[in-house]
């Protein structure tokens, strides 16, 4: 089977590897020839862990190029390109009409002729309803003013997979949606998915199938109906932390213990015990634009969401909350020198997408503090899409507390978890660590003298 996938950014770079690994030929294609080059040199274009290791281990499989080597002859086109926020919350659709525009201008008549059969286009996008639709028109009318007649089946098959663990939850997803209504497309679909869907691959030493794993259901739904499923499932883990947030802020107020109070409802199976670890709140190339853009359908329906609308309300508050607790630890904060152990939005990536580290940098030093930061991989990162963020990159964890009147975790990379924080302690000017993730031993930290703040402690 031959799959041509377009956009080598976290999602078409992860499930091209993925599928090539287990035997499909698969051809990626990206506008952007930088990244293109270092694909061929086998260097992933973004941090993802795994993909380095993998990408050797795809025994010629995966072949990389910009559109001029589109080639014709494939048997499914998978759309992975970006669909950011536009001003109004709206996804922005452009790149995919754009990849519309090219597949219908470059799909051949020989493919599309009825003996041959055209390729099934995916959506992999996150894309608002009726996406499916609008990118099977724009294809058709091109074909049509090149008088090519022929049927193309565009699919909805939303993606998953959380940055960070992008491989595992490929290979070990809990479902795959197919949103379809040709049968002869879904079926296309569901033999791509095979190795998966039977698991019948060897497993990478690196990425071994989690104990107890069962197959992954196959859905197959109408295109608007997987179209909504990865809106509602995003909005609806953006919610659930939302909530534990708002149960933490009570908490602070009653004087209960948020972990204790997570343990206590996640044990309830109908809730569940993932995604309830209070904190400064989720960011990220995904919660914040697809709640948004959830809510955009909502309003052009004229129908209000305000559930979805409080999860982001929420959880800009717990940002704002930072700033609050260090007023009232340091009482006045111009002058001061606070450093942020990390930046990325979670740990594993170098992606700073709507990341709390920013929009608390931003206050900070709105407020007139020092900012120093940081983080094992995402500095350059920072550095390149905030040239103006005046924080101060220092190159370790030992360096960063050097002289700094407040200690603030954001990010919880496992390697910050055990950092010497009693040897650190003497080098700040003042003890206060703000433990924003709850990650860290509040006890020990008491014990060699900090002033330690929590999330709902
Ligand atoms: N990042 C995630 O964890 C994740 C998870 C699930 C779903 N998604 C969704 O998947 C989509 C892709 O996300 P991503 O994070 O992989 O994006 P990305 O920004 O990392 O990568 C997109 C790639 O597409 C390329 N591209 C854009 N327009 C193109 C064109 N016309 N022709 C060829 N290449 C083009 C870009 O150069 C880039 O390399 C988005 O809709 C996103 O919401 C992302
Ligand atoms: O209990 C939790 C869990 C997560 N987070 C935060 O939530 C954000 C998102 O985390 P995560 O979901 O792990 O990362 P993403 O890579 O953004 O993955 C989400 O977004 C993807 C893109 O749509 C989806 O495919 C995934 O299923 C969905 O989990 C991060 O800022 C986390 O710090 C918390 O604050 N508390």
């Amino acid at each position: 089977m031959h799959i041509t996938i377009i956009g080598c950014g976290y999602v078409g770079l992860t499930t091209a590897v993925s599928l090539a690994y287990m035997g499909r030929c698969v051809h990626v294609i990206d506008q952007n020839e930088e990244r293109i080059q270092m694909l061929r040199r086998s260097q992933p274009p973004i941090h993802e862990k795994g993909l380095e290791e993998l990408l050797n281990q795809t025994n010629g499989r995966l072949t990389f190029g910009t559109w001029d080597s589109f080639e014709i002859k494939t048997d499914v086109v998978i759309i992975a390109v970006g669909t950011p926020s536009k001003e109004n919350g709206d996804a922005d659709l452009s790149y995919v009409e754009a990849v519309a525009r090219e597949l219908g201008q470059r799909l051949t008549p020989q493919v599309c002729d009825k003996s041959t059969s055209a390729p099934v286009i995916v959506n992999k996008s996150t894309v608002p309803i009726g996406s499916a639709r609008r990118v099977q028109s724009i294809i058709s009318q091109h074909l049509k003013e090149r008088n090519i007649v022929t049927s193309i089946s565009v699919a909805s098959n939303p993606e998953f997979l959380r940055e960070g663990v992008a491989l595992h939850d490929t290979f070990y997803p809990d479902r795959i949606v197919i949103g379809s209504e040709d049968t002869q497309a879904a079926y296309t679909l569901r033999e791509m998915y095979a190795p998966i869907l039977e698991q019948t691959f060897s497993a990478p030493e690196f990425l071994p199938r989690p104990e107890n794993y069962l197959l992954p259901a196959f859905i197959i739904t109408s295109p608007t109906s997987a179209e909504l499923i990865k809106y509602a499932a995003n909005t609806f883990l953006a919610m659930k932390i939302s909530y534990i947030n708002e149960i933490a802020g009570l908490s602070e107020k009653v004087g209960a213990d948020i972990q204790e109070v997570a343990r206590g409802i996640g044990l309830d199976k109908r809730i569940g015990s993932q995604f309830l670890n209070a904190g400064i709140g989720w960011g990220g190339s995904c919660f914040p634009k697809d709640v948004q853009a959830l809510i955009h359908t909502g309003e052009q329906y004229g129908y209000a969401m305000p559930l979805s609308q409080s999860a982001i309300d929420v959880n800009y508050r717990q940002r704002e909350e930072v700033i609050k607790k260090l007023q009232s630890a340091l009482k006045v904060l111009r002058g001061r020198t606070i450093g942020l152990l990390g930046l990325a939005f979670k740990p594993g990536t170098d992606d700073l997408r709507d990341a709390p580290a920013i929009t608390i940098a931003e206050r900070l030093i709105e407020l007139g503090v020092h900012v120093k930061a940081y983080d094992p991989i995402a500095m350059e990162n920072c550095r390149h899409i905030h040239p103006n963020l005046a924080i101060e990159y220092v190159s370790s964890s030992t360096e960063l507390v050097n002289g700094i009147d407040a200690l603030i975790l954001i990010t919880e990379w496992n390697e910050f978890i055990h950092l010497p924080y009693k040897l650190y302690g003497e080098k700040m000017r003042q003890k206060v660590i703000l433990d924003g993730r709850n990650a860290l031993n509040s006890q020990a930290l008491r014990d060699a003298g900090f002033t330690y703040i929590g999330v709902g402690k």
